[in-house]
């Protein structure tokens, strides 16, 4: 059905341009994009998240390194690690996994993250660009929760209520700030939020991201919303579910992302596109054209 979009197979056209664009660098002998991503600790989602990174990678020639450390590492040795990663040339972006286990300061670890190399755009600095609208590194599922917006012409929000759902720093705030800079009026719902469902009944754009499986319900849609959900939950049965009931709602809806399929893929795919980005701006390149 194609009311269905699956941001799978736009991430697999932005995956197949970046391929092409290393191919180019690559026939010129001239150094590669690469990618750092830490890992601390070895819960099971981080792990499963990194792998499908470390393939998506491989998959269009980026170079990429995992460094991995126990949970027990020290904050003082992880922020070392980054800064020797800040300075080192070969490196086009680093990316610390979230979540940290809970004895180290991750606002403290992020912001030792050069902002030139912050692929995550978790970097207060380019939070900040992004909030006051200048060109920098978006966070990767805002990013690319936008580029599904606009492949079904969602392009200006003027007039258009969206409804985020959940707070987060990395997607509920992010991507607010994204839908206002595209004219939406927005607004934000969260676990302190009074009948959140009488909230969610107005909006013509639902982003649902709060960690609940299938909390939202039909009852909760606007005949012909968009609804774009970015949980990651096991539901009852044992498999991947997002925070919108998929089955419920979709007679009503005029768009929606499924889960899996959905925004994770797009998730990847934004990651490489800005690791690419910062490899074109350190080799002063221009849209991959040598200036
Ligand atoms: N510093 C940092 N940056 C992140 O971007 C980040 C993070 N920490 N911590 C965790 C979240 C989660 N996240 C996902 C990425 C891809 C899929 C994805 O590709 N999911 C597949 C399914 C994967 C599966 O089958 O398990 C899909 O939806 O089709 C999901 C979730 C990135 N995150």
């Amino acid at each position: 059905m194609d009311k269905i979009i699956y941001g799978s197979e736009i991430a697999a056209k932005c995956k197949e341009d970046l391929k092409v664009e290393i191919e180019g660098y690559k026939a010129k002998g001239m150094r590669l994009p690469q990618l750092v991503v830490i890992l601390v600790g070895d819960d099971v989602g981080s792990q499963s998240y990194v792998k499908g990174k470390e393939k998506a990678c491989e998959a269009i020639g980026m170079q990429n390194a995992t460094i991995r450390y126990d949970a027990s590492i020290s904050e003082e040795k992880l922020i070392e690690k980054i800064q020797e990663l800040n300075y080192d040339d070969n490196v086009d972006g680093i990316l610390v996994q979230l979540p940290l286990p809970s004895h180290i300061d991750t606002n403290r670890v992020l912001f030792s993250i050069n902002p030139d190399k912050d692929v995550d755009g978790f970097h207060p600095y380019n939070i900040g660009k992004m909030i006051i609208g200048e060109d920098t590194f978006l966070p990767c599922t805002p990013k690319g929760i936008i580029k599904i917006l606009e492949s079904i012409g969602y392009d200006d929000l003027s007039g258009k209520n969206a409804v985020v759902i959940g707070r987060s720093n990395i997607v509920g705030k992010p991507i607010a700030q994204l839908l206002l800079n595209k004219n939406a009026t927005v607004q934000m719902t969260h676990s302190r939020t009074k009948n959140i469902e009488d909230i969610v009944k107005h909006a013509d754009i639902v982003v649902a991201a709060v960690g609940r499986a299938k909390l939202v319900k039909k009852e909760w849609i606007k005949e012909d919303a968009v609804v774009i959900d970015v949980g990651v939950n096991r539901g009852e049965d044992g498999k991947l579910c997002g925070d919108v009931d998929f089955d419920d709602v979709i007679d009503k809806v005029k768009y929606i992302t499924p889960v899996p399929k959905g925004v994770g893929p797009m998730t990847i795919a934004m990651l490489l596109e800005n690791t690419v980005e910062s490899y074109r701006k350190r080799e002063d390149l221009e849209d991959g054209v040598q200036s």
